[in-house]
């Protein structure tokens, strides 16, 4: 929705909220753009490997404007995975977010994998802002056809270039956003940046595993919840999460033969994690079948806004 009344806004008592999506190709600057714009505790995490392509929530306070953003999940995953890899989950939050910032690399052209993201932004309803990054790494001269190649493909709500690294234009960029945020209720106090960061990530760590291990018989629309997570007495890490899947048979194939693939699934989460909290952990992982885990609202629970196991 357009709300055009950005000046009077930051006048009036009314507060505006909303969520906006972060979509782009891997590589593009996301998480550098999240990072510029959120602040140094989502940066300190973005430096550990493995994390990047995790769905971190940053959330940015300005006098009256909160504004949450979302890695959406599923929707840049690597090639070999690019069939399936904005399945119907992923859309669905792309309809519920008051904007879509779709995030192109200017240094390497339009590429197929643009493309593809640029065909399935179609089937969404949410204004599209088409944020071109990189602006340092070009001529200013070379920008105008580069605008002219992605218009042709879309319609874009918005065009705006930015260089995440540097920083140049970031604010304008945030201030096109700020008139398509609704007025809403400030959802986190001003101080937070993240909502619960590790606990994101290690989640999709843990789902970024079975992934790996299952190939196609295990779609993206998995789940995975942190049930509890915190530090025990020895200082070891506890970590209980819960798989959810769909049907009994996709049950049978995470567990694997005598809990075999569980145990590597956990395995291989835990390498990760113990890198990523510098501790060690000790960790449980279970797994349910949660037939309509879908028709729940995804933004919501997965914000914590809800937590129903
Ligand atoms: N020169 C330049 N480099 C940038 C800019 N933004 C990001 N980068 C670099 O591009 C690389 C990828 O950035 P990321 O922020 O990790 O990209 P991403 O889209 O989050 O990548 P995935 O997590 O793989 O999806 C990093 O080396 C960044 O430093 C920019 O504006 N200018």
């Amino acid at each position: 929705m357009f709300h055009d009344q950005s000046k009077s806004k930051s006048k009036s008592n009314t507060f505006h909220s909303g969520f906006v999506a972060i979509v782009g190709r891997p590589n593009v600057g996301k998480s550098t753009l999240m990072n510029h714009v959120i602040g140094q505790k989502i940066a300190i995490m973005s430096d550990k490997p493995q994390t990047t392509r995790n769905k971190i929530h940053g959330v940015y306070t300005k006098e009256n404007t909160q504004i949450v953003f979302l890695d959406t999940p599923g929707i840049h995953k690597r090639k070999s995975k690019l069939g399936d890899y904005m399945n119907q989950v992923a859309l669905n939050t792309l309809n519920e977010v008051e904007a879509v910032l779709f995030l192109v690399d200017v240094s390497t052209g339009l590429g197929s994998g643009d493309k593809y993201v640029i065909e399935q932004l179609k089937k969404v309803k949410t204004p599209v802002i088409l944020v071109m990054n990189k602006i340092d790494q070009v001529h200013p001269e070379s920008l105008p056809p580069i605008i002219l190649q992605y218009n042709e493909l879309h319609e874009f709500a918005e065009i705006v270039p930015i260089s995440a690294l540097s920083g140049n234009n970031v604010n304008r960029l945030l201030d096109v956003l700020e008139h398509y945020i609704p007025e809403g209720p400030q959802y986190y106090p001003d101080d937070q940046i993240t909502d619960h960061p590790e606990q994101f990530v290690v989640a999709e760590l843990i789902r970024e595993k079975i992934l790996n291990l299952t190939r196609e018989e295990i779609p993206h629309s998995i789940a995975v919840t942190i049930e509890d997570m915190r530090v025990q007495e020895n200082g070891v890490v506890y970590i209980s999460a819960v798989i959810f899947v769909e049907r009994d048979s996709q049950k049978g194939i995470v567990i694997g033969k005598q809990g075999a693939l569980l145990k590597e699934i956990g395995k291989l989460a835990r390498k990760d994690i113990e890198n990523l909290l510098g501790s060690k952990t000790y960790m449980e992982l279970w797994v349910k079948v949660k037939k309509d885990w879908r028709n729940q609202d995804r933004i919501l629970r997965d914000l914590g806004f809800r937590h129903d196991s």
